[in-house]
Formats: C-alpha cells, structure tokens, sequence
C-alpha cells in the first residue's frame, strides 16, 4: 500500500485558473488587485519566496511591488513606511516578510499594517477574528490545507486531527480551522512528552515544525492523511519537508510532497486574499 500523493502544485493551479474571472471583474470597475511586499535585509531564502510570490502575482495580472529596505533600518522607520503604505488608496495588501532582523519587534510591526490590508491575516484583530469563529483574513498556509484536505474530500466532523507546532502563523490558526470544520484537535509542540503517541492517533497530522524529516513512517497512523509544512533546504540545496517522505508514503492514506505541495498553496491563498482585499472596495 502506498499514499495519494496530494498534488499542491496541480490544485493551485486550478485555483487561480478559477480566480481569472474575479480578476477581470474587478480590472473591469478599474481596479487592479495590488500587493507590496516588505523584503528587510538580504536572507537568501526570504529572497527566494519574495521572487516567486512577485512572480505569481504579475503571471496573473495583479499589481506587485518589492520594497527591499536594508538590514540596519530602524524600527521606526519601517512603521512609518507600513504607515505610508496603509494611505494608499491604490494598494489593498501589505505583506512583510518574516523572519525579520531580531533589532525589530515583529508584532509592533505586523500591528502597525491596516488590518484590511493584512492579507497574511497575522494582525492581532484577524487573528482575534479567526479566534472567535469569524475569519476576516485566514493566514495563507493552513487556508490553503484546509483547500487540499476540502479537495481530497477528507471528513473533519469528529475526526482526530494533531497540529505538530504552535505558531501563530501555522499551528494555532490550523488548529483553528480544523476546530471549527468539527475536529477534535490536538496542539504538540517541542516540549511535548511521546510526541508518537499523539502522532500515531491522528487521522489527519499536520506538520509544521521546521525541523527536517523529525516525523517518521512508524509516527503515521495506518491511512492518515498527511500534511508536510516544513520546507527546510538542505546542505545539497534539496528541500526537505518536516516529514521523511520515504517511511510515511508507505503508512499515510494520502501526503503531500516538498517541493509541490504545501508552498504553492500557501502562494495561491495569498492571491485570493489580496482579490478579496481588492473586492472590499467594490
Ligand atoms: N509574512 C510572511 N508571509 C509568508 O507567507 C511567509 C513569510 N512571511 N516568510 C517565509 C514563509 C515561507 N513561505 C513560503 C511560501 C511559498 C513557498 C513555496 O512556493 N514553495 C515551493 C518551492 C520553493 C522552492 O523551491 O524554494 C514548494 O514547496 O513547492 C515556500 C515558502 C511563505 N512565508
Ligand atoms: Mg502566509
């Protein structure tokens, strides 16, 4: 027995396949969905998603720009472009890149992004939103699991579900979600006593802990669906996801891959909410 193999890449295509005609709506009332993206510093990686988000969004026609401010500005300075930014009447997202240098406090800056153009949707009132049953904007990445386990028809009423990782980026907005489809979901996190006992109870393991390859076929329970988060580049420039690929393909019912699975989701969530943002002006 081996797993579906669940194709990001091919579902984030026939998304944004089906957003063309929101866009044309929109271009058609003179408005072109646009996003900034805030880029501090120079880390290769950062660098790397920036270009492929920039690249996404001008294959479909939307408006991107990069701003690459360099690694020693100051805090104050970058709140004050966040705050120039949020006056643009032309701009409907914002988006600074994460990690950022450790000089600069992220929640002061991802706070100060006008929360109707928080198309990450990390601002403290959509996360606050999303707590309460009431998503405003739903961070990228587990809106876009939750698109692959909708298309893969997983049922989520009552099933286990376990989150690996706490983040406010990832693992608390995916637990979120899960709860609010009817799961019954379990939060791990690195101080986590047995983490495959937990594992091993999931019908669906979502992973999202930034450390290679740390859970392993004999953690999967027998057809779970598994959700690999992780996209940690390695020594041979490979990417290798949170999961060992090798060993859970042979347990899970359904996986998906890194490359080509969760990453190209979380792009096409971040399209579809920058539309969103635009479609508010209508
Ligand atoms: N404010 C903010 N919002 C983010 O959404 C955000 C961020 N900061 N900081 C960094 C992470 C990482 N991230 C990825 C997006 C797409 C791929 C992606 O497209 N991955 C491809 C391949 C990428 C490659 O080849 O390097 C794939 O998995 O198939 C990966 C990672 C968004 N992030
Ligand atoms: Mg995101």
């Amino acid at each position: 027995m081996t797993a579906t193999i669940i194709d990001g890449k091919a579902l984030a295509q026939t998304i944004k396949e089906e957003l063309h005609e929101r866009i044309a709506h929109l271009n058609s009332k003179g408005i072109t969905p646009a996003l900034t993206v805030i880029l501090v510093g120079d880390d290769p990686a950062s660098a790397v998603y920036v270009r492929n988000k920039h690249n996404t969004f001008t294959q479909l026609g939307l408006k991107s720009d990069v701003l690459h401010l360099p690694a020693d500005i100051t805090q104050e300075a970058l709140l004050n472009k966040i705050k120039e930014l949020n006056q643009d009447p032309l701009l409907h997202g914002i988006l600074v890149q994460l990690p950022l240098p450790s000089h600069i406090d992220s929640h002061t800056v991802i706070d100060t992004i006008a929360p109707e153009k928080d198309v990450d949707g990390f601002h403290i009132s959509n996360a606050g939103a999303l707590m309460i049953g009431h998503p405003r904007f739903i961070p990228c990445t587990p809106y876009g699991v939750m698109k692959m386990l909708a298309t893969q028809q997983v049922p989520l009423r009552g099933a286990e579900a376990v989150v690996v990782g706490a983040s406010n980026i990832v693992g608390k907005p995916m637990a979120l979600l899960l709860q609010k489809e009817g799961a019954t979901v379990t939060i791990c996190n690195s101080k986590t006593k047995d983490l495959a006992a937990h594992t091993k109870r999931a019908d669906i393991l979502v992973v999202a802990t930034g450390r290679p390859e740390m859970v392993t076929g004999d953690m999967i329970k027998p057809g779970a669906v598994v959700i690999d988060v992780g996209i940690n580049r390695g020594e041979d420039g490979k990417l290798k996801g949170d999961v060992e690929f090798s060993s859970a393909v042979k347990v899970a019912g359904a996986i998906t891959p890194v490359p080509g699975g969760v990453g190209p989701m979380t792009i096409t969530m971040l399209l579809v909410n920058t539309i969103e943002a635009a479609e508010r002006q209508l």
